[in-house]
This record gives structure tokens, sequence and C-alpha cells, in this order.
């Protein structure tokens, strides 16, 4: 099997291969945690105006996210693996927006396949990813470039499907002593780290399917 490395923010073309969304600071951690936590599905949008749009038009829904790391003024949560795991969202329907994450996510809405994936529930997806012989693993990055958090990830599940190492451990050592977790680490985030970089926090596959994150149905 080929993992190919794609990086969403750069590129505007992509394959109609399979495909993982990876954002590990912080949405594709934040998502599947957000179903985990009762959420029954979340409505991703790529900009604040038409989030706030959608939360007109229905007052229930719950409104998270953030700019450049921040809470949008107005919003109810954050984009914060550890907000996620303190608030109850049974049962709700979540309609968020990010940085990178959801931009990204809206460049590759018309693949067939697409995993929403992180530490968080990468080991409950590797099974299905196994059933593919091509995928492509788009990197969600950052507004100034790129995202070593991403990219370790990237390589993490490359390696793992390609060669069948896991490599959990050298990936996550990379992951703490980069960039990525340097900034969120300043930015107040250090719990949102630590969240972020455990394994097995979500034990099922989370995908997009008809504008909506949802848990994947079982077969
Ligand atoms: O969750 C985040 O903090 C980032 C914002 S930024 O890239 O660090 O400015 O958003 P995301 O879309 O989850 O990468």
């Amino acid at each position: 099997m080929e993992v190919n490395i794609v990086n969403g923010r750069k590129e505007n073309q992509f394959s109609k291969n399979p495909k993982i969304l990876i954002d590990i600071y912080r949405s594709t951690t934040t998502m599947p945690l957000m179903l985990k936590k009762g959420a029954s599905k979340i409505i991703p949008v790529s900009s604040v105006s038409v989030a706030k749009k959608m939360k007109n038009e229905y007052p229930d829904y719950i409104i998270a996210g953030e700019r450049y790391g921040f809470k949008v003024p107005g919003f109810q949560m954050s984009n914060s693996p550890y907000e996620v795991m303190n608030t109850d969202l049974d049962g709700k329907t979540i309609i968020f927006t990010s940085t990178n994450g959801t931009k990204v996510l809206n460049k590759i809405k018309d693949s067939e396949v697409i995993f929403i994936c992180s530490y968080a529930n990468v080991f409950a997806t590797l099974p299905f990813l196994k059933n593919f012989s091509v995928i492509e693993a788009v990197l969600s990055g950052r507004p100034d470039g790129y995202a070593d958090e991403d990219y370790y990830f990237g390589m993490f599940v490359k390696t793992y499907l390609e060669t069948g190492k896991d490599q959990f451990d050298y990936y996550i050592e990379q992951t703490r002593k980069g960039q990525g977790t340097k900034r969120l680490s300043m930015i107040g985030g250090k719990k949102d780290v630590e969240l972020c970089l455990q394994r097995d926090l979500v034990p099922f596959p989370v995908i997009f399917q008809n504008g909506e994150i949802i848990r994947k149905p079982q077969e």
C-alpha cells in the first residue's frame, strides 16, 4: 500500500484517492472528541460569517471554533480538546470553523472517502485504511506555511501502513520538540498539547460525509 503526503494548505488540486485529513493542533483532535462527548454531528464551515448565519437559523446548535488559535468572539466554544473533555455535548449538533482544518476540508470535500484523523482515533481508523491500495494524508498546516506536528503524524501513518512498524513513541517525541508544540504552549494550550498527543482517546473512526462529520457507521 502507498501513502502520499500532501500539503493541503498549499495544493489546490487533489486526486480522487481516499484521504485522511490531519490537523493535530487541533481540529482533527477536537472533532473526534466532540463526537465522543456525545455530539451527534459536526457541520464544518470555512468562514466565521457562514457559521454565524447558520447559528441564527438554528439557535439550538452549538457554535464553536477559533481564528489563529483564539476563540471567535461570540462563539460558545473554541477549538480545544481540553474544553471539549469538560463539556457535555450530548445530542448536540455543532457548527465548527477553524483557521486551517475546516479550510482544507473545504478544498477536498468532493473526495469520495475522507477520514478525520489524529492520534486520538488513529488506531481505530488504521484497519479501514488498510483496505485501500493508495491514500492521501492531507496536512492542514498553518497560514504561514507548514505544521511539523501534522507532518510527523502523516509520517507515522505512512510508516505504519507501508512497513507495518508502529513508531508512535518516536513521532510523539519529535512532535514534543517541534515548533507547533512550542507555539500552542505559548498561547496557553499546554493542556491541549497533552490531549492531542494521547493515543486511543476516541475508539471509533470519524468521517466526513454529505457535509457532516460523524462517527463512521458500522457496516
Ligand atoms: O487550533 C488552532 O489553534 C489552529 C489555529 S493556528 O493554526 O494555530 O493559528 O487551528 P487549526 O485549524 O485547528 O489548525
